[in-house]
């Protein structure tokens, strides 16, 4: 079954109301109308129109036929930005940009074409998308309160309520407060520990498939590593948010199948524009929706289970003495113990589920994709992998990770942070403007800022700015090494350049070091609670894996082909042999 749209390209672009997204084998559809993949045939000289055929997986008919852009809607936007922003440079690119790859490099090619700060007509939408670290702080940071979450908020109210990521700003400042003091430094140490058990059990797991029948105690095994660290990030968010062990690194059950049932609508959600599952009775019509349904329930009453448990076992105590507790060799650890015990933070039970579900969702596959795209560098550079291994060897040996040896593990640090660099997750933030705003000219003085209308939708391409060859050297080059170059060697004129006195002790390369050039967590105050949490984590797990095993990939690099939700995964699985380590010093 073919769907055929009708895309005009106008003076201020193409355009489209649709999206894609990740179908169950993990593809890239279209996500309009009869969803399926599209077909792109660009205009014939002369035609004023742009066919996307996209077809269902079963047959090849023709079914209708729309017009979805339609001109007046682009003067209307450029009417309501009162001319200022429609003097904002315009994407013009093919269709065919938009399809068959992740949106998020059709903006990188059109920052390079049109510059760091354009519009891109999206259907009866424009999106303005920022690629300059100062316009992006400005967003994030120095405005930061006058734009919320906007289509992202819409999309992931349903599932993640009223959450630190999709919360109004009242309910954020509230939640922000008693939530942000949990990730304190007792608490990030007591986590290494959790870090350290579940990557233990993961490797137990990959060392008994060296026994295992396929192996026949030979010498690799081959795993789809993009699973396994699923798997893993898991296990870990369970324990250190709500103390609830999943083990889905060793077993399957109905809690796990429902937990990915929802991450995958969470997902599916994120990149599907056109957000059907609000349509009356969708719920109970579309099977999936209905699937949907039937998990959330499932992981809500899980969820709220817990918050019962926890609150019946409540030690009401202050802030202060909370965050000295002996999180080591207390039973229970966890953040859902640290906001039911603290006094005068008294909340309701729906609230803390909303909490709980979005640290779940934002805490799990982000940090399964940093460890992704990370072996996946290494794997195309052996001798940084030595690197990596020598040091772990020099600071480790065969013990174990603790929270001090992080501290030494420099060079596996600066691999995380560059594997965010390059695979930031995710790659676009979203926003909306509360009110109306005056954008400042961006670094290179091209121009004089933009006046921003109340309701302009806005992606702040982290993916561009990691990779904007106005800061970086080499921007698409794996060097972990060049977080170690300091100011003004990057040699980029109007910047302040990387500079770690501005984040003195930090451990890992941030967007202050890097005035937003760097940003793998947000900036201001929506910045991730978690970077803290989630680098530790990473570094912990890639360490102990490298600390073991030789990794290559199983196929070419440019096999592994790239697909986005809410972040950058693989298509079908990053599949790679394992060997053990035989020069273990
Ligand atoms: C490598 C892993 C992670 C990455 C790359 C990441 C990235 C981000 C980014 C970029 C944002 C800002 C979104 C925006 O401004 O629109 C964010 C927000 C958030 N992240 Fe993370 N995150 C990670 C891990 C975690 C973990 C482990 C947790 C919790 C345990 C977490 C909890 C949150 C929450 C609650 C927010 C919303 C903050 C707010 O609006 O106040 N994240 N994350």
């Amino acid at each position: 079954m073919v769907t055929t749209l009708t895309l005009t390209p106008t003076a201020t672009g193409s355009g489209l109301s649709s999206g894609s997204s990740r179908g169950s084998s993990g593809k890239l559809y279209y996500a309009g109308p009869g969803a399926g993949r599209p077909a792109i045939c660009k205009p014939k000289r002369g035609e004023s129109s742009v066919v996307i055929r996209c077809q269902s997986m079963k047959t090849d008919e023709p079914k209708a036929k729309m017009n979805i852009l339609d001109s007046a809607s682009n003067l209307l936007t450029n009417f309501l930005s009162g001319g200022k922003m429609g003097s904002m440079p315009q994407a013009e690119g093919a269709v065919s940009d938009l399809f068959g790859r992740p949106l998020f490099f059709a903006l990188y090619d059109w920052f390079l074409e049109h510059g760091s700060v354009y519009k891109l007509a999206f259907g009866p939408k424009a999106f303005v998308v920022v690629s300059d670290p100062i316009v992006a702080r400005h967003i994030l940071r120095e405005n930061g309160l006058s734009y919320d979450k906007g289509v992202l908020a819409e999309i992931l109210e349903p599932i993640m309520g009223k959450g630190l990521i999709p919360a109004d700003i009242d309910t954020w400042k509230q939640r922000r407060r008693v939530i942000a003091p949990g990730f304190h430094a007792l608490y990030l140490e007591a986590m290494v520990k959790v870090f350290t058990d579940c990557s233990e059990r993961t490797i137990l797991k990959f060392e008994r498939l060296f026994e295992g029948e396929e192996t026949k105690g030979g010498r690799t095994i081959e795993l789809d590593l993009e699973a396994e660290f699923s798997s893993l990030a898991l296990d870990i968010i369970g324990l250190g948010v709500f103390n609830y062990d999943f083990g889905s690194v060793t077993k399957e059950s109905p809690v796990i199948k429902a937990v990915y049932g929802t991450l995958f609508e969470a997902e599916h959600r994120s990149t599907f524009y056109i957000p059907y599952w609000k349509i009356p009775l969708a719920r109970w019509l579309v099977p999936r929706q209905r699937k949907f349904q039937k998990d959330l329930k499932f992981i809500n009453d899980c969820l709220d289970d817990l918050i019962r448990n926890a609150k019946e076992t409540r030690q009401e105590t202050d802030l202060e003495q909370l965050q000295k507790r002996d999180y080591l060799n207390v039973k229970d650890a966890s953040l859902l113990r640290f906001l039911v015990d603290m006094r005068g933070a008294d909340v309701d039970d729906r609230q803390l589920r909303d909490d709980l579900m979005t640290m779940l969702i934002a805490g799990h596959e982000t940090t399964a994709a940093v460890l992704t795209w990370a072996v996946f560098l290494l794997a195309q550079h052996p001798s940084r992998m030595k690197k990596a291994q020598a040091e772990i060897d020099s600071v480790l040996g065969q013990g174990r990770i603790t929270f001090e040896s992080i501290k030494k593990l420099e060079y596996m640090r600066l691999i995380v942070v560059e594997a965010l660099r390059l695979y930031p997750q995710p790659p676009l933030l979203i926003r909306r403007a509360l009110k109306s705003d005056k954008l400042p000219g961006g670094h290179k003085g091209d121009n004089n800022g933009y006046a921003i209308p109340a309701g302009t939708d806005i992606f702040v391409s982290v993916y561009n700015l990691h990779r904007s060859p106005y800061f970086w050297d080499k921007p698409n080059e794996f060097e972990p090494e060049r977080f170690l170059v300091k100011r003004g060697s990057q040699g980029i004129e109007g910047w302040a350049g990387f500079d770690p006195a501005r984040s003195p002790g930090a451990l890992y390369p941030n967007e202050i070091i890097s005035d937003f050039a760097f940003m793998p967590f947000g900036g201001g105050p929506r910045k991730c609670v978690g970077d803290q949490f989630a680098l530790m984590e990473s570094t912990v797990a890639l360490a102990m894996l490298l600390q073991k095993f030789d990794i290559e990939l199983k196929g070419s690099p440019e096999s592994v082909e790239l697909v986005t939700g809410a972040t950058i995964h693989t298509k079908n699985g990053l599949w790679c042999r394992l060997k053990k380590r035989e020069d273990i010093q």
